[in-house]
């Protein structure tokens, strides 16, 4: 058995477990001498746990950062944000540039989100709000702009409260959203990867802003979980479209150059969010993640983050859902274990383009070094502005939202 890359999993997903079988990989118990771990997010509590004690050696690697959560838990992602924001601004960093309002020019990536273990509401416009409890949902709109609160069962439990995209773009009248997947392969230097196979996430039943539909989950959430209990659930195609089927669908009733500039925006906002994070991560060398980040873009074409999961499901819901995640932890092996063989952690986790399969640079430090935040900005600027005035020669090699 000598040689052979023995694993270990705690989620039972036939796309892992194929993938681990291929190679020719061992299964093992997470009692033995493991290599490999593809594990839940719990799981990796309890491994980097103080109390637990376990000291990882060079030939183990796992699937997640110990405190991915950074990332992941929508109130402590929008404190790092802001967190960078202040911090660029302080360094008189053309990014944080701020329009006449004070609204950051460049820095608006996500979603208000903000954790409460109480029932007011901070006061803001008449917008609604969402609510998540416990994986549980409850939508609730301000009772009037003046008193922006609402009564609730129960007190003592946290909320993340979010304000709430209303004006979401539809397609065929119907509000869905973006699931992207995102490889970190380390945090310092940062390199990631984005996943040309994302998709889109329809809900099954047509959009209206009307208050009287708020309470319709077929109506506002595209979570498969929740569409599939829906009456006009498709399983043949799961209410899925690609995202070369948006792009192209874009380009033709938008129009080329506006499709371009959205994607390079998604694209922004992700680097963006792991830059933000990027400081606080404990960068542990025996770490990967593949992030699947959730994007909803409203009808001015603005992209705003959503979420970051750090767990993204495995669980297929169509046959071509099957293949793409079968596809994506493939390639998401390819980059973490290279040829396959007994992991080393101490490997300088810069794999040659060759093995990237679907996934692109999506942002490599390294590369980027000297490119500085002029560069980035100018890029920026160079795509908001039109045909890619900014963009510099090389510049394409370190981010690939200069060169879509
Ligand atoms: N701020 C928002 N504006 C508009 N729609 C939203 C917003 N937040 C969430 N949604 C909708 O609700 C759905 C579920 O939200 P979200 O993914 O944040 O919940 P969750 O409980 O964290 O779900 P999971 O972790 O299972 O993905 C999203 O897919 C989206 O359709």
């Amino acid at each position: 058995m000598a040689g052979k890359v023995k694993w270990v999993t705690d989620i039972e997903k036939s796309v892992l477990i194929n993938n681990f079988e291929k190679r020719g990989w061992v299964q093992v118990t997470e009692n033995e001498d493991w290599n490999f771990y593809w594990m839940s997010v719990q799981t990796i509590r309890n491994v980097f746990s103080v109390e637990a004690g376990y000291r990882l050696s060079d030939d183990q690697i796992v699937n997640h950062f110990p405190n991915h959560y950074e990332l992941t838990r929508k109130d402590l992602m929008v404190k790092n944000i802001k967190r960078y924001r202040k911090e660029l601004e302080k360094e008189g960093s053309p990014l944080a540039e701020k329009d006449e309002n004070g609204k950051y020019l460049y820095l608006g990536l996500c979603v208000f989100h903000r954790l409460m273990f109480s029932v007011n509401i901070p006061r803001r416009p008449v917008q609604p709000w969402i609510m998540i409890l416990s994986h549980r949902f409850k939508k609730c709109v301000p009772k009037d702009s003046k008193t922006s609160s609402f009564v609730s069962q129960s007190n003592k439990e946290a909320y993340v409260i979010s304000l709430y995209i209303n004006n979401p773009l539809l397609i065929g009248g119907r509000k869905f959203d973006l699931r992207l997947y995102v490889l970190v392969s380390t945090y310092r230097p940062l390199r990631c990867y984005m996943y040309k196979l994302g998709f889109c996430r329809f809900c099954t039943v047509k959009y209206t802003p009307s208050t009287s539909e708020l309470d319709n989950m077929f109506v506002h959430l595209t979570n498969v979980a929740i569409q599939k209990h829906g009456e006009d659930y498709n399983h043949i195609h799961g209410g899925k479209w690609t995202v070369s089927n948006l792009r192209l669908y874009l380009e033709s009733t938008r129009g080329k150059e506006v499709t371009s500039k959205l994607f390079d925006e998604i694209h922004w906002i992700i680097v963006q969010s792991l830059k933000a994070v990027a400081p606080v991560m404990n960068n542990d060398k025996h770490c990967f993640e593949c992030y699947g980040y959730d994007i909803i873009i409203d009808d001015k074409l603005k992209p705003w983050l959503i979420e970051v999961n750090a767990s993204p499901s495995l669980t297929s819901s169509t046959a071509n859902d099957r293949i793409l995640k079968y596809n994506l932890i493939n390639d998401t092996l390819n980059i973490a274990v290279p040829n396959g063989e007994i992991p080393d952690c101490k490997w300088n986790k810069s794999p040659p383009k060759e093995v990237l399969g679907n996934y692109e640079i999506l942002y490599d430090e390294e590369l980027a070094q000297g490119d500085g935040a002029d560069r980035e900005l100018r890029s920026r600027q160079g795509q908001s502005l039109g045909p890619r005035a900014g963009r510099s020669r090389d510049s394409g090699r370190a981010v690939l939202t200069t060169w879509k």
